[in-house]
């Protein structure tokens, strides 16, 4: 079968829509229209029987424009603070467009320490299960204000990718202020040339993610990308990264067509998420 063809089939679906997305590059503030898309594009999925799980950035930019900053906060303490105000922000708008369509939202922060404990993976994993059951969407982001540098994913498209793999999702779509993954960051180098598929993740190209973050709001630029695709590939589901330019992408995808850059599920070696955990911890 078609790789792309597959996608009609996907269950369980994870979405990670980045800062740079939800927001005017402009001036920061929330692209209500954007976010009013992504709702009704989710919703329609919800409405096809598929199950669907919501990772969004947005809460430091959001909380840092309501407090009147002029830049990026710096420190990790006026990031935590930012987070605090934008979170709740972000959720209330979230709530009432997904009520719009009369779908049930929830709010699920994780952190590292979430993952790495036992009794608190479990309980989260619980959670998860039971929302997806009642037909509700989870909306995940970290849980920023009291992850410090020791315990933070630190990028939610880390996060999105260890998601994936706690719940056995069978695709990742990761939208992105870009079409997919180039040969090197098309921002730097116009010779930069667009892959469509990728079969495996080896040294070459994790290199392609060197470059660093392209917009003034997004965290990890592509380097980040490309773990969540070894983390969720590894883990057993398919990974798209696709511009969420225009967020009609998401029903592109799932009927097919060929958009964005494609990371095949790779189960050629034993992947254990927990010990992945750990070992990039310490
Ligand atoms: N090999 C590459 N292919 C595509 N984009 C790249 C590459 N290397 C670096 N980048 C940069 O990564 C950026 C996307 O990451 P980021 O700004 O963190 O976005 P988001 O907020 O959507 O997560 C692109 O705009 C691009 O400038
Ligand atoms: N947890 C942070 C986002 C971290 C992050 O990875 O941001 P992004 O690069 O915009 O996906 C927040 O909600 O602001």
């Amino acid at each position: 079968m078609n790789v792309r063809e597959r996608l009609k089939d996907k269950k369980r679906i994870v979405v990670k829509i980045g800062s740079s997305s939800l927001t005017h590059p402009a001036t920061g503030n929330l692209n209500l229209i954007k976010l009013e898309k992504l709702v009704r594009e989710l919703s329609d999925l919800r409405n096809q029987g598929k199950e669907v799980v919501l990772v969004s950035s947005g809460a430091i930019a959001v909380g840092r424009k309501a407090a009147g900053l002029a830049s990026k906060p710096k420190t990790i303490a006026l990031k935590q603070a930012c987070a605090a105000i934008g979170q709740g922000r972000l959720m209330m708008a979230y709530q009432k467009l997904f009520s719009e369509y009369n779908q049930i939202a929830a709010q699920i922060l994780l952190t590292k320490g979430t993952m790495l404990d036992n009794l608190s993976r479990k309980n989260a994993q619980n959670t998860f299960e039971e929302l997806l059951k009642m037909g509700a969407i989870p909306i995940v982001n970290e849980n920023d204000t009291i992850s410090t540098y020791e315990m933070e994913f630190g990028d939610n498209d880390t996060l999105s990718a260890i998601v994936a793999g706690l719940i056995d999702a069978d695709l990742l779509i990761l939208l992105s202020d870009i079409d997919g993954l180039f040969t090197d960051d098309p921002n730097k180098n116009k010779d930069a040339k667009f892959i469509e598929v990728v079969d495996k993740i080896d040294s070459d190209l994790l290199d392609m993610g060197k470059g660093s973050s392209g917009s003034n709001v997004g965290t990890g630029g592509m380097a980040t990308k490309l773990t969540a695709a070894r983390i969720a590939t590894l883990a057993g589901a398919d990974m798209i990264i696709a511009n969420g330019e225009d967020l009609n992408v998401i029903h592109r995808i799932m009927e097919g067509e060929n958009c964005g850059t494609i990371f095949l599920s790779d189960k050629s070696e034993d992947f254990y998420l927990v010990d992945y955990l750990v070992d990039t911890t310490y």
